[in-house]
């Protein structure tokens, strides 16, 4: 009889430092995993990420799946069943799957779909991983600048968004075996502390909740067997709700010229006017080989030059942007988009 292979799922909401974690998961284990990236809005930025840290060249993509259907939890049986089958199917000799949900999935669907017949007796799950982002928790909410944003939707009397987060962060941490803060290098001891008591607390948690600087933390409480608490079994029979925070995504290109320095300046120019929760993409600036990856979460800017797959959208001859813009409204995503053309000398927006 084949060996069961162990799934590793990972969740926290957008932006938290999901694929930061993977990344750092990939590099320093010497497993051979099989990867299913979720992500909301229509361009695959995460799973270009991660195919340079799991081995996989471009001509092995067998072993990254990438789904950028937005939520894994409402199409178990279109995606994500068929997923983990041609994962097996494709890559016999992996010894883990590990799962990267979107930010706004769900995971209580996800677990319980391990257990169908169709998929159980080659998988088991093996942890689930709630990642924080301590540098919001610190203002009380799992988004930065979320009073920011839903000031500028109430003004707007749209909807108030705060009710479904909390649900979703609940429910992403409730059901963790270990929960990860990140962004733990820009806390003090007092800070981490502090966080860590509350969720204690909030979820009358005694899973291990870990310190994470920029993805990195002891990975014996990923590998030990004897540190696992199975902790989603409590929840496997619930009925739970399952409503969803409304998001919406659009995704740009430009043909453009700038510089890395003057991209940060206007960028940050455009986001003190219009709050967005999450913006990621990469720019490539003539002259550099390397394109300039672009990871924003409410206002923090954040990027680095790092190669991207050979398969992605690329200029042709000239600089060029590509951004995936993830908020509550499509009006302030189209706000963005004008005021950004506005602002970078663009030579021509190409759909
Ligand atoms: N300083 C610092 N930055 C971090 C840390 N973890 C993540 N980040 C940054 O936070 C941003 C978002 O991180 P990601 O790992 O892409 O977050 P994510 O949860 O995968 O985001 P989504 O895919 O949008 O849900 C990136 O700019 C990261 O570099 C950390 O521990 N410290």
């Amino acid at each position: 009889m084949n060996k069961r292979i162990p799934v590793i799922v990972i969740s926290g909401f957008l932006g938290s430092g999901k694929t930061t974690f993977l990344r750092y998961l990939l590099r320093e284990s010497n497993k051979k995993f099989g990867l299913i990236i979720n992500e909301f809005g229509d361009v695959g930025i995460d799973g270009d990420l991660v195919k340079s840290c799991n081995g996989c060249d471009d001509s092995d993509e067998g072993c990254i799946i990438e789904l950028n259907n937005g939520c894994l939890c409402c199409t178990v049986q279109d995606d994500f069943i068929p997923s983990i089958k041609s994962l097996l199917n494709f890559n016999p000799d992996i010894e883990a799957i590990i799962i990267e949900t979107s930010g706004l999935a769900l995971p209580l669907p996800l677990i319980q779909a391990l257990n169908w017949p169709e998929i159980r007796t080659s998988i088991y799950l093996d942890v689930v991983i709630g990642i924080v982002n301590g540098e919001s928790m610190l203002k009380g909410s799992p988004i930065n600048d979320l009073n920011e944003i839903t000031n500028q939707y109430d003004e707007l009397n749209k909807i108030d968004h705060n009710a479904s987060i909390d649900e979703l962060f609940e429910e992403q941490l409730e059901v963790s075996d270990i929960v990860l803060i990140s962004r733990a290098d820009v806390l003090n001891e007092k800070e981490f502390k502090s966080i860590k008591n509350l969720i204690k607390e909030k979820f009358n948690s005694t899973v291990p909740i870990l310190k994470s600087l920029n993805g990195k933390i002891d990975l014996k409480y990923i590998f030990d067997i004897d540190l696992k608490k199975n902790n989603y079994k409590k929840f496997i029979s619930e009925e739970h709700d399952h409503n969803h925070v409304e998001l919406v995504s659009d995704s740009v290109k430009l043909n453009y010229f700038l510089d890395k320095k003057e991209f940060e300046k206007e960028i940050a120019n455009v986001l003190s006017e219009i709050d967005i929760l999450r913006i990621k993409g990469r720019i490539w600036i003539p002259k550099k080989s390397l394109p300039l990856q672009i990871q924003i979460v409410g206002k923090k800017i954040n990027t680095w030059y790092e190669e991207a797959p050979l398969n992605c959208w690329r200029p042709i001859d000239s600089g060029g942007l590509e951004l995936v813009i993830i908020s509550f409204d499509s009006e302030s995503i189209n706000k963005f988009i004008k005021k950004i053309k506005e602002k970078f000398k663009v030579l021509n927006v190409l759909k």
